[in-house]
């Protein structure tokens, strides 16, 4: 497991990180999301060790990351700015990283290019930004490390390799340690791939929260309630996040489980009561609201 307790960066004058406390656990995808300049790359750097926690620690399995080179070979980093070197071919970055990560499966990672419809021998320079992308992730993949930090890999992919790349993971997950931890501006870009989700703001770790226990904990309903003071009386013995009249059709989000709230709703005699799916962005937003934020501010 990586822990990070009371972890602060800043750069010259920039504060970047301030006191971060929060724990990877293995095998699971860890998610962290926050707009642009929330310290979300400052982390990954701190995480894989190229960057020293000015205060704090991080450690792998108790190890202190930055300090211990056998920490550091644990963990692949993906870069925002995918770079490569001049005239490099997916074929001869392969071979560069089988020399930096010494577990490299280079048959599975050729493999994979053909999957992907890769040409090996073509020039990187050559090919689109997304395709640059599946290449850096397929080279994080096959690194074979036990950790695989991805900085905003997976934006902008298009929604074909998106559900190629989750489906390999997902196999990667069952078969060996590997925990991924995916950077993103964007909720949407984690909503269908992650376990757990951190959200970053100014530098500040709001939360860090596994991802079904809060979809459990809120829910969703539409009910019809031709009784008004029966509907009051559901909002009042709810506890309401949200709630919207449409002519007779009551929408209301509200903590508890589905089980709960619908029982509550059932015995006002309702038209009809059924519980909706929450998107990840509704979770947040009540979250958020909790710790006195406008997540409209802070999330895309
Ligand atoms: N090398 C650096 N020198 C000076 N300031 C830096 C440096 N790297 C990051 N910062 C500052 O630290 C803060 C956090 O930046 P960081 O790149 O970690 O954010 P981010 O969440 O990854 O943003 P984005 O989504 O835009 O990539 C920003 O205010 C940024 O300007």
């Amino acid at each position: 497991m990586i822990e990070l307790k009371h972890v602060s960066k800043s750069f010259q004058d920039t504060p970047a990180l301030a006191q971060v406390t929060a724990q990877i656990q293995d095998g699971l995808i860890f998610g962290l999301v926050g707009s642009n300049g929330a310290g979300k790359s400052t982390l990954l750097r701190l995480v894989s060790g190229i960057l020293k926690p000015e205060e704090g620690e991080i450690t792998l399995d108790t190890i202190p990351v930055f300090e211990h080179s056998e920490a550091k070979r644990q963990i692949c980093f993906l870069s925002d700015t995918v770079t490569y070197f001049p005239n490099a071919t997916p074929e001869s970055m392969g071979s560069f990283y089988q020399l930096a990560y010494p577990a490299f499966d280079m048959e599975n990672y050729k493999s994979l290019l053909q999957k992907f419809n890769i040409q090996p021998e073509k020039k990187l320079q050559n090919f689109s930004k997304g395709q640059k992308k599946q290449v850096s992730l397929l080279l994080g993949f096959c690194a074979n490390t036990r950790y695989l930090l991805c900085d905003e890999t997976f934006d902008g992919l298009d929604p074909v390799v998106r559900q190629a790349i989750k489906s390999l993971f997902a196999a990667e997950l069952l078969k060996r340690e590997f925990t991924p931890v995916i950077a993103s501006h964007s909720l949407r870009e984690l909503e269908d791939i992650c376990d757990t989700i951190g959200l970053l703001h100014q530098g500040s770790l709001l939360f860090a929260k596994d991802l079904d226990s809060m979809k459990c904990s809120l829910c969703k309903m539409q009910c019809v309630i031709p009784d008004h003071a029966k509907e009051e009386q559901l909002l009042s013995e709810l506890s309401v996040l949200q709630y919207e009249k449409s002519g007779s059709l009551l929408t209301v989000t509200a903590r508890g489980s589905r089980a709960e709230v619908l029982k509550l709703a059932q015995e006002k005699e309702p038209i009809f009561a059924e519980v909706l799916p929450l998107s990840l962005e509704e979770i947040f937003i009540s979250e958020t609201e909790v710790a006195g934020y406008d997540i409209k501010n802070l999330i895309q």
